[in-house]
């Protein structure tokens, strides 16, 4: 499929930019009616504003005001009132709702308020990466400037020099940093920090939905710790939380903080209409593996609709779920348009220097660029409302944030269109079939579980380091901390003196908690020639990204790998072009260590213990760019990587195959589909998230001798969840299988069995022997007594 330009229009530049005239012109370039499947228009919303609260100071308003905001709308008036009340509150509203104000507001009325009992008032601002604790500075200083001096903020983080931490130390009434500075700087040293942690009246989460899965329960007890704290300073802080949408705000951030959070969700803002098209890129001459059909690629298509967009002089940012997709985009883009509207495209994602990030984002905001390709790295908080269109390459894992992609289109009194293009799998094949499963249904709740035990241990030593632990802190953290701190003194981590426990190794303890699960340093990638350092890339991402002969872009510049040292975190790569790209093949084998605990069920067995989950990257593919056909598949000598955590497991017999009529064809692809659904259930049951586990499932597994089904933890040393699986193994399995056998698709659909993290593209899958396997092994299990 060859790209067309579309021919240029005649129209006035207000007409074109009407998102269905904008959206006419793309389905009329070419030959591409039938592409569009559905498109949801969402008409427009008036603003609804409310009065500020009478106790809100003076000053603030009038400040406010000189920044533009005569009105708040009707959401911030309420949160505002009840945060000034005293209430937690989180709002969780639209993209660019003026979120910001709603905890702005009560923290400079704070600030400008004066000391009580001799406790100066302070503010603590928590983001979620450095980034955007530097945006919110630049915020606060220009909302803050006809304040004065009252307001003395700080941004206090790993890049801050040592000077300006002490000046923050001293002088500053409003902090912002991050969890992990939290954790790893702020709590330690806190007896530095006694007269600001005194004052403390509220601390502000931003992005709090950003927090959930493992690290969600992490910042979750960097939280506790911190209230327990400000407790011993005599200090109480009101929470105020700013998320994108999500199901049950409120609980989610109660969870999150500890304290009972109210929840703000009814959005003031106005919106200008949004016509939502869901898109399918045609099929292609090209044959993929074994002789299938392939679709165009979603890349390849967002790439022609991003020229088009930025043809007609529309403002667009393209989402895709790729750092080598954002490249690849702003690459296609670059060559395509002339000259000047070429240098007006370019693409943003995380592992670029935080100085290049920032030039793009004023770039955008000023019109000088009219086209970005960007990563979710562009997701979090960077304000970029104001687009006129927004373009989706590829369903992002989860309809919040499809919402947040989404959200970012649109002006005030203005229209906008929103793209979701589908790549070719089933997930998003079946979504831009299916819309009602993305416009019907809610977005999903942030899950997060602070009672896990294996999250809390780490968090109980640095909190007994920070001030030795009593039982009366164990309401802080969890009920469980009870259990859980004679079992940390037995393995040495804790003493017990009297009535009391303490950290009193010399080692950190924070050093014990890795809240981002990171795992090890990062990969630098230098350029050969120059020694210049292009960016960097995540260790577990390397592998599969940065390999020698991998096709790395950066910036709309095509490299190639040269060698990647693992040792050294290095890739070194030098400039060229070939005429394809590079994905990388993986193996993923799982070895059982040890069994905990184990039950029979009828002929089935169900086990719980540890497991080695061995994955090595071993060779990859060399694809066409617009059509990802295989040009070749070339062999690469790579070290495995190696995961040890927990995992549940269950086997099958030979009869309860045959019972279940799975025959040698089907039973990889109904092992593999009862897998996938089984980690799509978990969460139900062990409030993790679908991320934080992982599965693999094998008709003759080498330590069982029998066709077996794994779920494990994706943390190293596990993490909890596939214990709660085990002992909740009978209602999971059911709900397992009755999600299956109700969903109304014919053979597997992202809704039951197809994964949107499949390492084998959800091949095979066979939901209906998926039914029937589940309903064999459910049949062996003894009903509750
Ligand atoms: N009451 C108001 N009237 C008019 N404009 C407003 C009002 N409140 C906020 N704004 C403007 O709306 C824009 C978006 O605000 P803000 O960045 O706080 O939104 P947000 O909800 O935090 O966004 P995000 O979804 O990115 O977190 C800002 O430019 C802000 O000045």
């Amino acid at each position: 499929m060859q790209y067309e330009p579309a021919p240029p229009t005649p129209d006035t530049p207000t007409a074109r930019r009407s998102p269905r005239a904008l959206l006419a012109r793309l389905e009329s370039a070419g030959d591409r009616s039938g592409r569009v499947t559905h498109t949801e228009h969402l008409p427009a919303r008036a603003a609804r504003y409310s009065p500020w609260p009478q106790q809100l100071h003076p000053d603030v308003v009038a400040a406010v005001r000189e920044r533009g905001v005569d009105r708040p709308y009707s959401h911030q008036a309420e949160a505002v009132g009840r945060a000034l009340a005293g209430e937690s509150v989180i709002v969780a509203t639209g993209t660019a709702s003026g979120k910001s104000l709603t905890y702005l507001a009560p923290v400079l009325d704070a600030l400008l308020g004066p000391a009580v009992e001799g406790r100066a008032p302070t503010a603590l601002y928590l983001a979620p990466t450095k980034a955007l604790a530097a945006d919110q500075a630049r915020a606060v200083k220009e909302l803050a400037a006809p304040l004065g001096t009252a307001v003395r903020h700080a941004v206090y983080d790993g890049d801050t020099p040592a000077e300006a931490r002490a000046w923050a130390r001293r002088y500053a009434n409003f902090l912002l940093t991050n969890p992990d500075m939290l954790h790893r700087g702020l709590l330690p040293g806190h007896r530095r920090w006694t007269s600001f942690l005194r004052g403390l009246r509220y601390v502000v989460i931003d992005e709090s939905h950003v927090y959930r899965g493992v690290f969600g329960s992490h910042v979750a007890q960097v939280l506790r710790r911190l209230r327990r704290l400000c407790a011993h300073y005599g200090a109480h802080p009101v929470f105020l939380l700013a998320s994108a949408t999500a199901a049950e705000p409120g609980l989610g951030a109660s969870r999150l903080t500890g304290v009972d959070v109210g929840a703000v969700t009814d959005d003031g803002s106005p919106r200008g209409e949004l016509a939502f098209a869901l898109w399918e890129p045609p099929l292609t001459e090209a044959k993929g593996e074994r002789g299938a059909p392939v679709r165009r690629s979603a890349t390849a298509e967002a790439a022609d609709l991003l020229c088009d967009l930025v043809g007609e002089e529309a403002r667009t940012v393209a989402f895709v779920r790729s750092r080598r997709a954002a490249e690849l985009i702003a690459l296609i883009a670059r060559e395509r348009l002339d000259r000047r509207r070429g240098e007006a495209v370019s693409s943003y994602r995380g592992g670029y220097l935080p100085e290049e990030r920032r030039a793009l984002e004023r770039a955008l905001h000023s019109g000088e660029l009219l086209g970005l390709a960007a990563t979710n790295a562009l997701e979090l908080g960077v304000d970029i409302a104001g687009l006129d269109a927004v373009l989706i390459a590829g369903f992002p894992g989860t309809r919040a944030s499809l919402w947040q992609q989404a959200g970012r289109a649109g002006r005030a009194g203005q229209g906008a269109l929103a793209v979701m293009v589908a790549r070719d799998d089933p997930l998003d094949t079946y979504l831009v079939h299916h819309p009602e499963a993305l416009f019907r249904r809610p977005v999903e709740a942030t899950v997060l579980d602070p009672a896990n035990p294996y999250v809390l241990a780490p968090h109980l030593c640095a909190a007994a380091d920070e001030l030795p632990l009593t039982e009366a802190d164990f309401s802080v953290f969890e009920a469980s901390a009870r259990d859980l701190t004679p079992k940390l003194t037995a393995r040495g981590l804790l003493r017990r003196r009297g009535a009391a426990w303490y950290w009193t190794r010399r080692d950190r303890p924070s050093d014990l908690a890795d809240i981002r699960g990171e795992g090890g340093p990062q990969v630098q990638v230098v350029e050969e020639a120059t020694g210049r350092l292009l960016g960097t890339v995540d260790t577990a991402a390397a592998h599969t990204t940065v390999h020698e002969g991998a096709v790395h872009l950066h910036r709309g510049a095509s490299y190639v790998v040269r060698s990647l040292d693992l040792g050294d975190h290095t890739a070194l790569v030098e400039a060229a072009a070939p005429p394809w790209t590079t994905s990388a093949r993986d193996t993923s084998e799982i070895a059982v260590l040890d069994t905990d605990l184990t039950e029979q069920w009828g002929a089935s067995r169900m086990y719980l213990g540890s497991v080695e989950v061995t994955n090595q990257v071993v060779s990859y593919l060399r694809r066409r760019p617009v059509t990802g056909e295989i040009l070749g598949e070339i062999k690469l000598d790579m070290p495995p990587r190696v995961l040890r955590t927990r995992a549940v497991w269950w086997t099958l017999t030979e009869d309860q195959v045959d019972e279940a009529r799975l025959t040698p064809e089907i039973l990889p692809g109904a092992l593999h589909a009862a897998e996938h659904a089984a980690i799509g259930m978990l969460p139900l049951f062990a409030t993790c998230d679908r991320w934080d586990i992982g599965g693999v499932s094998t008709a003759l597994h080498p330590d069982t001798l029998l066709p077996t089904i794994f779920v494990h933890d994706g943390h190293p040393g596990g993490a909890g969840f596939a214990e709660r699986g085990y002992h909740a193994a009978r209602d999971w399995l059911a709900a397992t299988r009755d999600a299956i056998a109700a969903c109304e698709c014919e053979s597997g659909c992202p809704s039951c069995v197809q994964s949107p993290k499949c390492g084998n593209g959800n091949d095979p899958l066979h939901k209906r022997g998926a039914v029937r396997l589940l309903t064999v092994v459910l049949r062996g299990i003894a009903p509750p007594p």
